[in-house]
């Protein structure tokens, strides 16, 4: 996996096939909401598991029911593909 910057039309073009997900002052973005709290949490954890497999974390924060996410590379200073692949997956959930 690449930690390289990406141009923001790349980003752009694989946003495209990512629901939700904007560039939101620099990084990858999306709001979530669910039911509950509970449900949000579980959502978090399974976004946890992921996120040290991938050895890549979010940006994030959590109020009651909803989930706000940022993705950004540090390493990079910006999206990189590695921001694109943890969307995807996060996605998938
Ligand atoms: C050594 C370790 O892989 C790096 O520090 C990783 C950890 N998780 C990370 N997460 C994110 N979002 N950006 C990084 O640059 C980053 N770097």
């Amino acid at each position: 996996m690449s930690a390289e910057k990406l141009s923001h039309d790349d980003i752009l073009r694989a946003i495209a096939h990512l629901e939700g997900w904007a560039i939101v002052e620099g990084k990858l973005h999306k709001d979530f909401k669910f039911d509950n709290f509970i449900k949000a949490f579980g959502f978090m954890s399974q976004v946890a598991i992921l996120a040290e497999k991938m050895e890549h974390h979010p940006e994030w924060s959590n109020v009651y029911n909803k989930v706000t996410i940022d993705l950004t590379t540090h390493d990079a200073d910006g999206i990189s593909q590695k921001d694109l692949d943890l969307a995807k997956q996060i996605n998938e959930l």
